[in-house]
């Protein structure tokens, strides 16, 4: 029997509700973290998902634009298209439009993958801006103090798509993955990276997302149908933050907790 973690889901109302935790989750990181090290580190991924977050962590009547301190996160992604920042799959420039543009978060704290650039050297800078910014030595792998993932209804993570060489990968920090469903190539963080994290949370919203969500707690390890299985945390916490719509066919939950919107329900699953 391999390995097991103990994954924790909330299950909020609505995408809605779910965005908001995951927005509250991402400001206390960054107030543990800076309190801990003076320093946040925090790699988010893309897609539509943390859109919502973004617009609430930037909304300037909200609760965290002016009590984050901008200042001591430093920012990273998890995976990135191999476009231009400036077009409109770039998560990078999603992110920017919603978020980096209206926060005071120094660009010299952003560092996002070059999606312009040749797919493996975009890759290898970017293990060298890991390095870096970290200030690695040798073998040391990077720790984010949290890992902000999606789900795609097939089952993939980052850009960790099934049966991909991406999933394979042990020794690296960044990789470029050849996905060929898309016909294209995506920079992608490993999945032995993504593991190193103080605390890796799943955003994951709708009801097309409901039987993969499934498949991956509650179905049969295969990793390879569905790469979201390799996330289990080496030492850090594993965290799903759903909606009730991608949450319908899980076991039940069998606690409920309070957050500042109300009463939430929480459930734990060993995978
Ligand atoms: O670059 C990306 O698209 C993401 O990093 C990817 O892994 C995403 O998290 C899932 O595809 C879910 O995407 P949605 O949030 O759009 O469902």
């Amino acid at each position: 029997m391999s390995r097991t973690v103990t994954a924790t889901y909330q299950v909020f109302p609505t995408p809605a509700d779910m965005a908001a935790a995951s927005a509250r989750l991402f400001a206390s990181k960054i107030e543990q973290a800076v309190a801990a090290r003076g320093v946040a580190r925090i790699a988010i991924s893309g897609g539509s998902t943390p859109q919502a977050m973004f617009k609430l962590l930037a909304d300037p009547d909200g609760p965290f634009l002016n009590t984050i301190p901008w200042d001591k996160l430093q920012l990273y992604w998890v995976d990135e298209r191999c476009v231009a920042p400036t077009e409109p799959e770039s998560n990078y420039g999603v992110c920017k439009e919603l978020l980096l543009d209206k926060v005071p978060l120094p660009a010299e704290n952003v560092h996002r993958m070059e999606g312009e650039l040749d797919p493996e050297e975009a890759a290898s800078r970017y293990e060298a801006v890991l390095r870096n910014s970290m200030k690695l030595e040798g073998a040391e792998s990077p720790h984010f103090d949290l890992v902000l993932l999606g789900m795609g209804p097939d089952g993939h993570t980052a850009s960790l798509f099934p049966h991909t060489a991406g999933l394979d990968e042990m020794g690296r920090i960044a990789i470029a993955n050849h996905v060929p469903q898309k016909d294209t190539w995506r920079i992608t963080l490993t999945w032995i990276v993504i593991n190193q994290a103080a605390e890796v949370a799943f955003a994951i919203a709708g009801k097309d997302k409901t039987d993969v969500l499934a498949e991956v707690l509650t179905g049969e390890r295969n990793v390879e149908e569905y790469p979201s299985q390799l996330i289990r945390p080496t030492n850090g916490k594993l965290l799903f933050l759903l909606d009730e719509a991608a949450a319908a066919k899980l076991p039940a939950t069998t606690e409920v907790f309070t957050t500042p919107n109300g009463s939430r329900k929480v459930g734990t699953i060993e995978i």
